[in-house]
Order: C-alpha cells, then sequence, then structure tokens
C-alpha cells in the first residue's frame, strides 16, 4: 500500500471589506483574514478505502479506493491547468455524488471538491487508502470564506500527502507554515476546489485562506498590504441560507441584462475599495482623525448600496444597517450576500456599551453577533499540541 504524509492543518475564513461581487468582473476588492478558522486532519489507513468526515455539515462517507479509482478519465495524466476543471472529471463525479441534475447541495459540492482533488493528485497512479476529517469554526455558508478555508485545507493537506509539498514542521514546533512556491501551488489547488463550490470564483477567498492578513486582489493579482490601522469590527450573523454559487449567477444574469447600468456601478465599486485603501495607508502614516472614520463609513453606505442594486441583498441585512445606524454605526453585507453576514465598522472611542447595546438589540432580531479580531496567519500545518483540544478531540473522533 502507498505510503503517505498524515498531517493537520487548519485555515482561516475572511471578511471582504469591500469589492464582493465585483471582483468576480475583474474589480478591485479588499479582504482580510478573521481568528476563526477551519481544521483538517489527514490520516493513513490501511482499509482499501478513502473516507471523508465533515461534522459541520453532517455528512459522513467512505468509499473502496478501487470503486474511485475508475472514475478516473483514462486519457488524463497529471494535471497541469489549474485555472480550469477537468469537464469530464466533474462530469463522472456529479454522476457519482448526484449532483448531476444541478443539485448543489452542501454535502455534494463539499464531497465533490474533495474527490476531485484526491483524484487529480493521487488518480495517475496507486490511490492512497486515508481519512479527511475537517472541522470548522466559520459559521458554514454565510458569507465569511468556508468554502475557501475547507479548499484551502484540503489543498494543503492533500499536497503534503503526496509529497508535491515538504511537511514543514520540525520535530520541536507547533505551527508552520510553507515556502511562498508551497503557498502558491496550495492556492492554485484551492481554487480548483472554490471553482467547483463557487461555479465562477475570483480567487479572493482562497488568497486569504492561503495568505491571511490584508490583502489588494485584482484579476487574480494578490498584494499583501502589510501597513495597515488595526480596525474594531463587529460581525454579524443574520442566519439567512445562501449559496455563493447562486448569488454570483444572479448577479451575472443582471449583467447580462442591463449591461450599460451594472458596468458603471461595477467601476464604482472598483473605486470605493481603491479609495478604502487610500485612506487605510493615510491612516498608518498620518495621525488618525474622526474625517479618517467617516470616509471609511460613507463607503461602507455606498457599497451597501450598489450590493442592493446587483440583486444580493436581503430583508436582514436591511435590518442589521438599520440597527446599527441607530447607534451611529456603519454596516455592509460582506461576502456574496442574499444572506449571511454583515461588517459593521466600530470606530476607536465606540464605547463599550454601546458595542453591547447594539451586540444585544441584534440578538434580539436572532442574529449571531461578535466582536471579532482581523488579520489571522494564512494555512498552517499543525502539532496535535496546537490545536485547541475540543476541535482535536472532534477531529480524532474518527
Ligand atoms: N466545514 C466544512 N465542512 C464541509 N464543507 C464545507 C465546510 N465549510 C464549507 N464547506 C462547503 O462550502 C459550501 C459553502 O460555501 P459558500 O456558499 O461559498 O459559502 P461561504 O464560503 O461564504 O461559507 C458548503 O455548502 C460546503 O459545500
Ligand atoms: C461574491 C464573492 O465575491 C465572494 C464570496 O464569498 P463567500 O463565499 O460568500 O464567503 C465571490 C468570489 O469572489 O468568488
Ligand atoms: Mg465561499
Amino acid at each position: 500500500m502507498m505510503h503517505i504524509r498524515e498531517c493537520i492543518v487548519s485555515a482561516p475564513g475572511k471578511a471582504i471589506l469591500h469589492g464582493e461581487h465585483a471582483v468576480v468582473h475583474g474589480k478591485v476588492a479588499l479582504a482580510v483574514s478573521l481568528n476563526l478558522r477551519t481544521y483538517l486532519k489527514l490520516k493513513a489507513t490501511n482499509t482499501g478505502k478513502v473516507c471523508i468526515n465533515l461534522p459541520n455539515i453532517d455528512t459522513f462517507l467512505c468509499w473502496d479506493v478501487s470503486e474511485v479509482k475508475h472514475l478516473m478519465p483514462c486519457s488524463r495524466g497529471k494535471q497541469m491547468d489549474l485555472k480550469h476543471l477537468d469537464p469530464e472529471l466533474v462530469k463522472r463525479l456529479r454522476e457519482f455524488v448526484g449532483g448531476a441534475n444541478g443539485n448543489f447541495d452542501t454535502s455534494n459540492m463539499a464531497t465533490l471538491a474533495f474527490l476531485y482533488m484526491y483524484l487529480s493528485l493521487f488518480g495517475s497512479g496507486e490511490l492512497p487508502s486515508l481519512t479527511v476529517s475537517v472541522w470548522s469554526e466559520l459559521p458554514t455558508g454565510a458569507g465569511l470564506g468556508s468554502s475557501a478555508a475547507y479548499s484551502v485545507c484540503l489543498a494543503a493537506a492533500l499536497l503534503c500527502a503526496s509529497g508535491a509539498i515538504p511537511a514543514p514542521l520540525k520535530e520541536w514546533e507547533h505551527t508552520a507554515r510553507w515556502c511562498q512556491e508551497d503557498l502558491e501551488l496550495i492556492n492554485s489547488w484551492a481554487f480548483q476546489g472554490e471553482m467547483i463550490i463557487h461555479g465562477n470564483p475570483s480567487g479572493v477567498d482562497n488568497a486569504v485562506g492561503t495568505w491571511g492578513g490584508m490583502l489588494r486582489f485584482l484579476a487574480g493579482r494578490i498584494i499583501p498590504l502589510s501597513r495597515v490601522p488595526l480596525l474594531r469590527i463587529l460581525l454579524t450573523n443574520t442566519k439567512v441560507p445562501r449559496s455563493t454559487k447562486v448569488l454570483v449567477a444572479r448577479v451575472k444574469d443582471k449583467i447580462n441584462k442591463f449591461p450599460t447600468i451594472l458596468t458603471t456601478v461595477l467601476d464604482s465599486v472598483d473605486a470605493i475599495s481603491c479609495t478604502c485603501e487610500r485612506v487605510l495607508l493615510e491612516m498608518t502614516c498620518e495621525p488618525i482623525t474622526g474625517e479618517h472614520y467617516n470616509v471609511l463609513e460613507e463607503l461602507i453606505d455606498i457599497n451597501q448600496h450598489h450590493l442592493n442594486v446587483m440583486g444580493v441583498g436581503h430583508p436582514a441585512l436591511d435590518t442589521l444597517c438599520r440597527v446599527t445606524l441607530a447607534k451611529g454605526l456603519h454596516s455592509k453585507l460582506t461576502g456574496a450576500g442574499g444572506g449571511g453576514c454583515g461588517i459593521t465598522l466600530l470606530r476607536p472611542e465606540t464605547d463599550s456599551s454601546v458595542v453591547q447595546t447594539t451586540i444585544q438589540e441584534l440578538k434580539d432580531c436572532d442574529f449571531d453577533c461578535w466582536e471579532t479580531s482581523i488579520g489571522g496567519p494564512g494555512v498552517q500545518v499543525h502539532s496535535p499540541l496546537s490545536v485547541k483540544e475540543d476541535i482535536l478531540g472532534i477531529l480524532n473522533r474518527y
């Protein structure tokens, strides 16, 4: 039986400050990693089976390696083009997992992304027997990039298991990261997972999951913003379920229907991202003033209107904006919208009593709400000691 490397990896979720949807159409986005992560454990087995345990989405599946092996198109060697999916492999996998009739459910998408990467990475040789277990602190399908964190973890663990990238953890270390070249490979493979889950992803989410921190993303170009002011952000999950794939397709339809109208909206979002970036930079090189915050707040308001124009708003997100504005705070949706999460900018002087009453009022609307810290590290490999006990317990359960 083929020998593979075992590992535990994690990747962060993200919040998009500005540029969601527009980024799919070649505009600038500003995004930042969160302190909420997805963890994945890959275990080598000798059962002749390939198994996946996804307790967040109640999915536990096992196949005989031989059963999966014949899904690999015979003509296929090692995959070189990581910008497109192999349509033949996707078709076969859809038939196999039951997503052939446009059945884009949570479980099918996650399974498809896993099997696609597993077969693409190992399918040209002997398929290893292994078990992958994933647990996330992120809400699934809520705009915080859970799909990308999942795809980044899958890519890192499977690439590491296959020997395509090294195991960077030294014996005495608790966490380690890969070198730039390996991160680029992880990011490219994670993009494949995102293509399965999003349909037409921009790549911003997997870039944040891979590199962490705050970054500017434009047409596949990733520029880390090393100098950013400390921002206080409130995250609210309206808990209205939605699918990024459906929302991205909805925006595309609207652009096709009203090209000249939507083009100007997308250009305006681009200008918002660029203005926000300039203001954030100014805030790191000159004393921060109330005017900086006034501009950041106005940008949030304008962008939220644009996202409504694109058709990705939701009454629950309107409620979030209204409740926070009554406290003098400004909010916008983050991620694909249509429900899911929103961000609220807190000012440095915002009193903690105001924050607490706002959180309480949002909870009274049946939303989840918490102050978050941003800028967590990108994809990492862990020793078991560096994983919180409760999370390790879940990963070891299977
Ligand atoms: N922890 C997880 N375990 C399994 N699948 C996950 C997990 N997190 C995300 N996914 C996959 O990602 C999909 C959600 O992606 P998406 O609609 O892009 O929302 P978001 O990325 O904003 O959370 C889920 O339907 C599922 O297929
Ligand atoms: C709407 C979009 O800009 C972000 C989607 O983020 P999320 O899956 O909702 O976390 C799509 C993309 O960039 O691929
Ligand atoms: Mg997503």
